[in-house]
């Protein structure tokens, strides 16, 4: 975790340097103060072609960036650190301090240096903060991942009168507008976090001082904690009219207290990172609950969803799936990985669309070619609304509304659009094509990435435009042919007429001609500026009246150009949600062909959805191991699994999976969980055939790692993630587990394993893939009704081993850990030593022993959850009630003595 310091409101009133400024310059005065009203920032203050920084920020940024540090001046008689990087680069470096947890002011010339000249010597140039580069508030291309969502995220929390206190979320992405809230409990704090993945969280400095947030701040990349009036929720729906220029937010949504009180905190960031400007944002959506499958984050890192467990995007189920060809795509397809939906319905449209291109491979084909060509028009819209985007960002609304129209044409083609495909249609629909047309009359054909460089407009688009442009050129003319004249009048055919910024225009000739000039008759034209070593340079009153002419018209064009530039982007902000709606449709389009691409590729089938507990998978594969042993030439054997209620069962069923090592138990379990969730994002799947009711909470507990910077060791990750699975599956969920147990000794671990089965199977009721070494385990089964035995199948050769991958019916009756262990190159005196111990091990059959153990042990010892509960009296029902309203934090010390007697007090008389 990142901490950031607070950003204050406002500049404090002490917040001037306590030194007396007679002794500063007056550009150091001027860089303290802006220093000091940005506390917790670096500063890149720009001083022409860079931006410098000075005292700590220097030491720091040459340290993060590798930068040269040097000195400038003296301040309190020390040497003042400083380095500096150049503008143009600025963005490189800005990128690398975010990514190290930096957060930066960007301070700006206000004026024109001339301007602050003409004011007298010792005026500094106006400068001032226009923007603070967080995380979570970016908009540059160069520093997002076009691929992922940047998400902000603020969390608000009202104390619930019973102790349940419950948060408010809201989480923007100001390079999309994407805006959305939600409520939840704190106990769902972490899986929803980890579920919307934000780059940047803000929250208040109450909360992130409260130790019961400690933990979960912990897990966060970024967290900024702001002053209180941030979080107000008092002023909260004020602040939102104020961003939306509306009177009242009903219009645009209907948010509890707290979820204004998010959205509100969200909002106030921005302004102040963006210093005054509003980027704009769609009106906050309330994300509905219970909508989307809940996993919970160590499912999600088991799964390897987005990332791998050792943090990589290749290796991912998103990178084996994503055959997107936008970036836009890409996002969206990353949002529905992460939200599976629980809606069957919603799901079954998602399909409709899928399917209708794995149909069509022509359609399919065409709409990719189409949107390949088309570009980011959320981001550049973005960019243009916060005045920081280039004429490439308008040439993109123009290759976005044009490549609208190509994919219209190719989807009206279509026989008969499914639902989703028609509202993509009525989303390309609305951009007006007149701006398409507008732009690319305006627009040239090669376009420089920033404004203004000039040179983007089309000749002959502006008639204004173009006479300033020719008088520009023409000057240029009159310069080559001077410089012709010129050396023909001196009889120097080397003289030559150069520009820099010092001398403007003049005349240059080498030393050994310089004198020449400065004698008469060719004194009186030739007038002597400098001598340098080798060259002399002279200027001429005649180019000094072309340096005005030529400077004057090059400033005209290029202002011309940047007031089209603004109009046009003004015409693009107009429509600027009929831009983002066509940009979504785009996405959606992308994600429903890209999917029915990887069906056709990879042998995909539709799954069918319902609202039953079923869950049959004919012929399963795992979608990532599948591709990966392709590449290899290697086959991967595809298996069935049915969790389905048997006759007579209302629930599903209980798989406890033994086999070897080596043999695919943990491929298998992994494979079935991500079928079910390729399935509720509206993915066709891995297999021949899939019939899944609706998970609506996915639980994994595979593999182990210690989590030291926690101080939780192998063992206890896995016993806090088995016990959030026992307290939490209802019988919707689908649950896998993977050798629970195997991190303690043997006997503890068995023992573990078998009460887990039992709370399983009884109490959960859910459907669960349970894969084990401990194979007195299958013993249950006898015992269990929805307990089911599977295996994966081996040979053994010459005594060695041979893998199968083949899940069958029935248990295995060995692990042969030491044939896997021969097989990665266990010295043999090691191997053979081992046999002969397992030898001796296995004459004490514990197998019996455990079937012994499920005739002896009286059956169902998990209790029901109501039993759990239990039977209070009504006194102590009243006491814990008492306990549970009184709020320690708020109390003076003197009313919770009070409160101490009054309890002790009821306590007596109960
Ligand atoms: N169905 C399959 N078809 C082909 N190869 C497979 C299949 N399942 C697994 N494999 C291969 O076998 C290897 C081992 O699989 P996996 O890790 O699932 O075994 P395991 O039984 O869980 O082993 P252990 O008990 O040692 O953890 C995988 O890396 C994969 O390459």
């Amino acid at each position: 975790m990142t901490i950031q310091q607070p950003i204050p409101a406002s500049v404090p009133p002490d917040a001037a340097p306590a030194e007396a400024p007679a002794k500063l310059t007056p550009m150091m005065e001027q860089y303290l103060e802006i220093k000091a009203a940005h506390p917790g920032l670096m500063l890149f203050y720009r001083m022409g072609d860079f931006y410098e920084l000075f005292f700590e920020d220097a030491e720091v940024a040459s340290k993060a960036l590798g930068i040269v540090l040097t000195k400038r001046g003296k301040h309190l008689g020390q040497d003042i650190p400083m380095c500096g990087v150049p503008v143009e680069r600025s963005e490189d470096y800005l990128h690398r301090l975010i990514a190290q947890g930096i957060r930066v002011a960007v301070c700006e010339q206000m004026e024109d240096p001339a301007a602050a000249r003409a004011r007298g010597n010792k005026s500094v140039v106006k400068r001032g903060v226009v923007r603070v580069v967080t995380p979570g508030t970016l908009t540059e291309d160069n520093l997002l991942d076009a691929r992922a969502n940047n998400y902000l995220l603020s969390i608000a929390r009202s104390r619930g009168s019973s102790g349940g206190d419950r948060l408010g979320l809201a989480w923007i992405d100001i390079s999309t507008s994407d805006f959305i809230v939600t409520e939840c409990a704190f106990a769902e704090l972490t899986a929803t976090l980890a579920r919307i993945n934000p780059n940047e969280v803000i929250i208040s400095d109450a909360l992130y001082s409260d130790a019961a947030f400690e933990p979960v701040l912990r897990e966060l990349a970024a967290v900024t904690p702001l002053t209180r009036d941030v979080f107000d929720g008092a002023t909260a729906e004020r602040r939102l009219c104020d961003y939306f220029a509306v009177a009242t937010m009903d219009g645009l949504a209907v948010l509890s207290r707290l979820e204004a009180t998010a959205a509100a905190a969200c909002v106030t960031y921005v302004e102040r990172t963006q210093v005054g400007q509003r980027p704009p944002l769609a009106p906050p959506a309330r994300e509905a609950t219970g909508s989307t499958m809940a996993i919970d984050p160590a499912t999600r890192a088991n799964l390897e969803l987005t990332r791998t467990l050792a943090g990589e995007r290749r290796g991912s189920l998103l990178d084996a799936i994503d055959c997107t060809v936008t970036s836009a795509g890409s996002r969206l397809l990353a949002q529905r990985l992460a939200a599976p939906l629980t809606e069957a319905a919603q799901i079954g449209r998602r399909l409709d669309a899928v399917a209708t291109f794995v149909a069509d491979g022509a359609a399919r084909e065409d709409i990719r070619s189409i949107l390949r060509g088309a570009p980011d028009m959320t981001r550049a819209m973005a960019r243009l609304s916060v005045g920081r985007g280039g004429p490439r960002d308008l040439a993109a609304l123009r290759d976005g509304i044009l490549a609208a129209d190509q994919a219209m044409a190719r989807l009206s083609a279509l026989d008969q659009p499914p639902q989703e495909v028609a509202s993509v249609m009525t989303a390309l629909a609305r951009p007006a094509r007149a701006l398409a047309d507008e732009f690319a009359r305006a627009l040239d054909e090669q376009l420089p990435l920033i404004k203004r460089d000039g040179g983007f407009v089309r000749a002959g688009y502006d008639a204004t435009l173009d006479e300033t442009r020719n008088l520009r050129d023409a000057s240029r003319l009159v310069v080559a042919s001077m410089q012709a004249r010129y050396a023909d009048q001196t009889g120097v055919k080397a003289l030559k007429i150069r520009h820099n910024n010092v001398l403007g225009y003049f005349v240059e000739v080498t030393a050994q001609h310089g004198d020449k000039l400065m004698s008469a008759p060719l004194n009186a034209t030739f007038i002597h500026r400098q001598t340098l070593a080798g060259q002399v340079r002279f200027t001429t009153s005649e180019l000094g009246e072309i340096e005005a002419k030529i400077a004057n018209a090059g400033e005209r064009a290029l202002n011309l150009e940047l007031e089209i530039f603004d109009r046009l982007c003004g015409q693009a902000l107009a429509i600027g949600d009929d831009l983002r709606a066509a940009a979504h449709g785009f996405a959606m389009l992308d994600v429903a062909t890209a999917l029915a691409k990887l069906a056709v590729d990879d042998n995909y089938v539709r799954p069918e959805v319902d609202g039953s507990l079923g869950f049959a998978i004919e012929g399963g594969c795992h979608p990532v191991v599948e591709q990966a042993l392709r590449r290899e030439g290697q086959p991967f054997i595809a298996n069935s699994c049915d969790l389905s209620p048997t006759p007579g069962h209302k629930s599903g069923q209980l798989w406890l999976l033994t086999g070897p090592n080596m043999a695919g138990k943990s491929t298998f379990l992994r494979q079935n969980a991500l079928i079910a969730l390729l399935a509720q994002i509206g993915s066709f799947v891995p297999a021949s055939r899939a019939r899944i009711g609706i998970v609506d909470r996915l639980f994994s507990r595979v593999g182990a790692a210690d989590d030291l910077a926690r101080g939780r060791s192998t063992f206890m990750v896995e016993m806090v993630e088995t016990a959030a699975i026992l307290n939490q599956a209802g019988e919707r969920a689908l649950v896998i587990l993977d050798e629970i147990g195997r991190g303690t000794a043997t006997f503890d671990g068995l023992s573990i394993a078998w009460a887990a089965i039992e709370h399983l199977h009884e109490s959960n009721r859910c459907r669960t893939l349970f894969a084990t070494h401990y194979h007195e385990l299958t013993a249950l089964a006898a015992k269990l009704p929805r307990l089911f035995n599977a295996t994966v199948r081996v040979k053994e050769w010459q005594g060695d081993v041979v893998f199968l991958h083949e899940v069958l019916p029935g248990s295995a009756d060995r692990s042969y850990g030491i044939q896997v262990a021969k097989l990665a190159g266990l010295p043999p005196a090691v191997i053979s030593r081992a046999k002969s111990v397992l030898a001796k091990l296995e004459a004490q059959d514990r197998g019996q022993s455990a079937r012994v153990l499920v005739d002896d042990l009286p059956l169902f010892a998990v209790p029901s959850r109501a039993a759990i509960e239990p039977t209070m009296s009504k006194e102590a029902k009243e006491l814990i009630a008492a306990v549970k309203a009184l709020h320690p934090d708020e109390m003076t010390p003197r009313e919770a003595m009070d409160a101490l007697y009054a309890l002790k007090t009821k306590l007596g008389k109960s």
